[in-house]
């Protein structure tokens, strides 16, 4: 008789959220579900505060949360309803650094820089990074994705506040309004000096046809003005719903009047206007720039601008905020600034506040936000229907992995996914993350989530592949099972190894709970609640009975128990759940019952 005398306990770092949704008073399996994919706490962390805000949606201790930046007094209030929040503005670095440590969130707008050392410091306990706003650019998003923070911003509620600015700033360009302002209040009378340019019949090239750069050509339009955009990303229709035509980048800048931009800054944007595509711009173009400074090179738009092939800018945003005082940028004649005010209307910031404090408690709470930057954003009604199967792949990553003998390293697991939907109806980012989260968190010390799954992955040289097979069952439901292999690698229990010579289990979920219903080639049905106990036996009677009394007699109760057999009175599986984990005495007894040839005690 084979006995698994080393049972292996692996040290299980099962993390329990400070913030759980309340699932007990109404069980949303969805909630549930979803909290356990964004689970990030480090239990350990110390807690803090002591109201107890189980009415609101969190179990336990009122997270912390502090907001860096002026937000609205609405979103301040809807934080409060919930959470300690510290507002402390102006922090070096340092300080930000010191605070962070003890806080859950984080919410910011374009002033704070929320780098690789920010996340550091809040490691374990920085759950959420919160962007009052849409510019994403002042957050390290590798670091906050390697730390697993989530990162949510708001992207809405400033769209027509920028828009506005936008063509506040060229109009106010295009009629020297700051300057006449400047030289009428130094009690000079410039009539001459201050003839501006007409708008009407001018062609403006809209650059990044987004949010805002749509909203900024409907109201170009609306001014006379011919609008022509430039987005590689943006659908043609969008833009000819609006009398806009689509065209490349060459084509925008040689042909505009009046240039607006409204990308995004980011390794390809960052000074995308530059000597070059200064050189190649009609002469005595105007730029308005209310997106960010560092799409352009402002040294060169210096040049540019004193040379005359460009005859004026208004701008919102530099590359340095604040820019330096002496700067030759700001100080130019031709040049109309704001401190970067786009997104300061009183309507913008209500809204912008109230979006970010709803998106960062929604994600304290463990729910998936529409606005996540750095995880997959899944849309509710996927998030609901995939849940049941989201504890599914958690599970069964963590028991595949507690099938692999110690010492044998894991290099490749394959994700099965049989299901009557093509690939275009399954998304499946959110199941490899669970089974990703249940093979690597029983094995290390690192907390795994949706955000982090992947990186974390990738960082311990863990290949995690998908395959989907399509078969004949409901197309009703997202997936008919899921199958965990992990390959090239010793078994402890060597009835997990299936043909191909990789440890292998399928389940299922059945009445909305996950189901183990295949270990290597045995066929079983166990519920995956509690604990589990697999045993390979010949097939004959009274194995289930010598079993369950053994277990009886330690007071181990069992829940569920199934038989899986190759062929009568051959080889046979038996799966057992219970509810207590069996002591050494209980697992000594069922390993010296004779017609038991292996067995191996696995948590859930
Ligand atoms: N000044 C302010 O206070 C203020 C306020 C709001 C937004 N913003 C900034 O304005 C910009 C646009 O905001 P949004 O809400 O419209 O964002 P958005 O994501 O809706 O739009 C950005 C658009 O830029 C496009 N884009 C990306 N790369 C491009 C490229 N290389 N060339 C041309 N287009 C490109 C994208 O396809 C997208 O359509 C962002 O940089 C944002 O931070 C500034
Ligand atoms: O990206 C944005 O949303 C704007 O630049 C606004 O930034 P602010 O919140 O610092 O005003």
């Amino acid at each position: 008789m084979l006995t698994n005398s080393k049972l292996s306990h692996v040290s299980f770092t099962n993390a329990i959220p400070i913030y759980r949704k309340l699932s007990h008073a109404n069980p949303s399996k969805r909630s549930l579900a979803v909290n356990n994919a964004l689970k990030t706490v480090d239990p350990t962390a110390t807690s803090v505060g002591s109201s107890n805000s189980e009415d609101v949606g969190f179990l336990g201790e009122k997270p912390t949360i502090l907001v860096s930046e002026k937000l609205g007094e609405a979103g301040l209030n809807v934080l409060r309803s919930v959470g300690h929040v510290e507002c402390a503005y102006e922090l070096s670095q340092e300080e930000l650094c010191t605070k962070i440590s003890c806080c859950d969130a984080l919410i910011v707008r374009s002033g704070t820089k929320v780098t690789r050392e920010v996340f550091e410091a809040g490691k374990g306990r920085l759950k959420v990074v919160g962007r009052a706003g849409v510019g994403i650019d002042n957050v390290d998003l590798q670091a906050a994705t390697e730390f697993g923070c989530l990162v949510v911003n708001a992207p809405t509620a400033n769209t027509i506040a920028a828009a506005e600015h936008g063509i506040a700033l060229l109009a106010a360009m295009a009629r020297n309004i700051a300057q006449a302002d400047a030289s009428t209040k130094a009690g000079k009378w410039q009539r001459s000096k201050y003839v501006g340019v007409s708008m009407v019949g001018k062609t403006l090239a809209v650059m990044g046809f987004g949010k805002v750069g749509s909203e900024v050509a409907r109201r170009a339009k609306g001014l006379g003005m011919h609008v022509i955009a430039h987005d590689p990303y943006a659908p043609a229709d969008r833009a000819r719903a609006i009398g806009v035509e689509l065209v490349s980048f060459a084509q925008a800048i040689a042909t505009a009047d009046f240039i607006s931009l409204h990308m995004p800054l980011t390794s390809t944007t960052n000074k995308i206007f530059n000597d070059d595509t200064f050189a190649k711009m009609k002469k005595g173009v105007r730029i308005v720039n209310v997106a960010r400074g560092g799409v352009i090179d402002e040294d060169a738009l210096v040049r540019a601008l004193d040379n005359g092939i460009v005859a004026q800018a208004a701008l919102d945003v530099f590359t340095e905020e604040p820019p330096s005082k002496d700067s030759k940028l700001v100080q130019h004649e031709n040049v109309t600034v704001t401190p970067h005010l786009g997104a300061s209307t009183k309507e913008a910031q209500e809204g912008v506040a109230i979006e970010i404090a709803e998106a960062v408690l929604g994600a304290l709470k463990g729910e998936l936000s529409a606005t996540a930057v750095n995880a997959p954003m899944v849309a509710p009604e996927v998030l609901s229907e995939l849940a049941p199967y989201v504890v599914l792949a958690e599970k069964l990553g963590r028991l595949a992995v507690q099938l692999v003998c110690g010492g044998s390293g894991i290099k490749s697991v394959k994700v099965v996914y049989r299901s009557a939907r093509g690939p275009d109806d399954l998304d499946t980012r959110l199941l490899r993350a669970m089974v990703t989260k249940g093979i690597i968190e029983p094995i290390s010390n690192t907390i795994v989530n949706l955000v982090n799954a992947d990186f974390i992955a990738k960082q311990r040289g863990l290949r995690i592949s998908e395959e989907r097979v399509v078969v004949d069952s409901s197309p009703e439901l997202p997936v008919d099972s899921i199958q965990v292999q992990i390959s090239s690698v010793d078994s402890k229990f060597a009835s997990a190894i299936a043909e191909g010579g990789h440890i292998s289990i399928d389940g299922k979920v059945k009445f909305g709970e996950p189901h183990l219903t295949c270990v290597g080639s045995f066929d079983v049905d166990v519920s995956l609640q509690g604990n589990l106990i697999l045993c390979r036996q010949v097939d004959q009677p009274g194995m289930i009975g010598r079993v369950g009394n053994i277990l009886g007699e330690q007071n181990v109760n069992v829940s569920f128990m199934s038989v899986g057999r190759t062929s009568r009175r051959k080889k046979a599986i038996m799966a057992i759940g219970v509810d207590e984990e069996p002591n050494k005495q209980a697992l000594d007894n069922i390993g010296a019952v004779p017609a038991i040839e292996e067995f191996v005690f696995l948590k859930l």
